[in-house]
């Protein structure tokens, strides 16, 4: 059975188009991540899936049903936001009972298994989403979207008004009561680690497309652009001779993903610049940005400043000289025109796609 798929889809707002001809799809029981910077068009995305709002043109289907035309509470689809939304004037148990068919809500078995299911103390049952803390809220609000055991959940940003300390076992919990129900997800974040940690699939909005859609590994390792490169993690661009299938650099060579030659520059993640007192380059070490279990380290080479990531045990003092290569495959490549006459006009990747 096929999982949510969206097809050409476009939407204005007030006469601004901001979904231009989107394609989605999200496999039957995977958890879909959507990312794009603020203002791409993710929450309207979800609006029209759900029949919040209608599109101006395109096809989404769920479940293998095109949904066109059928009001949101007959989409079979569950929708959680920021603030989980609960009734206030209703119980934990009243809440859950709610998204329950009518036969089932008379008894509690079908909600303790739900609070079960979403690691929810069964003694918060008489509680009133006030007396919550907002991680059980969020718990409880996905509990009531899974009881009508729907075709999909759509998750918009449903971690990020938690405190950093229960936002972890919050989603946690919430993942794994979706892989264990088998739900199919479309899960909006703001937060990179929480996309690529959590879902199967990530889709990437801008200019109201999908610039790229694949697993997370994809949109790390291999990016589609030098913006995707910069929009999914850190990156350091070096400057670098493009030899085809490769580049050479001053901090050893690399392949690249797409054949280029030429004076240019590639992009790297910090992590891929390893500390190694055997290398041919040394650098000085400029800077230390510590980060807990790692850091980010500023190098002056004599090709310039570049930035390596390395384990906090194993982080160097700034003054040191430390011998550095480049391991892997580059993510992308810079070539702007003219850069055969000069590098130095090479612009910054963009960290906004
Ligand atoms: N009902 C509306 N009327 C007019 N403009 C709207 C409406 N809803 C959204 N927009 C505009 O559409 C664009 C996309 O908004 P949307 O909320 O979908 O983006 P988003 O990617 O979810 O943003 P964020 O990440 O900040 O939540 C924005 O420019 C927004 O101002």
């Amino acid at each position: 059975m096929s999982g949510v798929e969206v097809s050409r889809l476009r939407k204005a707002h007030a006469g601004v188009p901001v979904l231009d001809g989107l394609d989605l799809a999200a496999a039957h029981g995977e958890l879909t991540a959507v990312i794009g910077r603020s203002g791409s068009g993710k929450t309207t995305l979800l609006r029209l899936i759900a029949g919040f709002d209608q599109p101006d043109d395109g096809t989404i289907t769920v479940g293998g049903r095109p949904v066109r035309g059928l009001p949101a509470e007959h989409r079979r689809i569950g929708y959680v936001t920021q603030e989980g939304n609960l009734f206030p004037h209703l119980t934990v148990l009243g809440n859950v009972a709610f998204g329950l068919p009518w036969r089932r809500r008379r008894g509690r078995h079908g909600v303790r298994e739900l609070l079960d299911l979403v690691g929810l103390d069964a003694r918060l049952e008489h509680r009133f989403p006030h007396q919550l803390s907002g991680g059980e809220q969020q718990r409880v609000a996905l509990a009531r979207a899974l009881a009508p055991q729907p075709d999909a959940v759509l998750l918009d940003e449903p971690f990020s008004a938690l405190d950093p300390a229960i936002r972890a076992g919050t989603r946690t919990a919430v993942a794994a009561a979706l892989a264990a129900t088998s739900t199919t997800t479309i899960l909006v974040t703001h937060d990179l680690s929480e996309a690529l940690s959590l879902a199967t699939r990530v889709a990437l909005v801008r200019d109201g497309t999908t610039a790229q859609q694949g697993s997370p590994a994809d949109l790390y390792l291999r990016p589609a652009d030098a913006a995707i490169a910069a929009f999914t993690g850190e990156v350091c661009e070096l400057p670098a001779k493009l030899l085809g299938d490769h580049a050479a650099t001053a901090l050893g060579s690399a392949p690249i993903p797409r054949p280029a030659n030429g004076q240019g520059a590639v992009l790297v993640r910090p992590e891929q610049l390893v500390l190694d007192p055997a290398a041919p380059t040394h650098a000085t070490v400029l800077g230390v940005e510590f980060r807990g279990h790692d850091g980010l380290l500023r190098l002056g080479t004599d090709d310039g400043e570049v930035t390596a990531r390395c384990p906090a045990h194993l982080l160097p003092a700034t003054g040191e000289r430390v011998g550095v290569r480049l391991t892997g495959t580059a993510l992308a490549t810079v070539i702007p025109p003219g850069a055969a006459e000069s590098a130095s006009r090479r612009p910054r990747p963009d960290r906004r796609p």
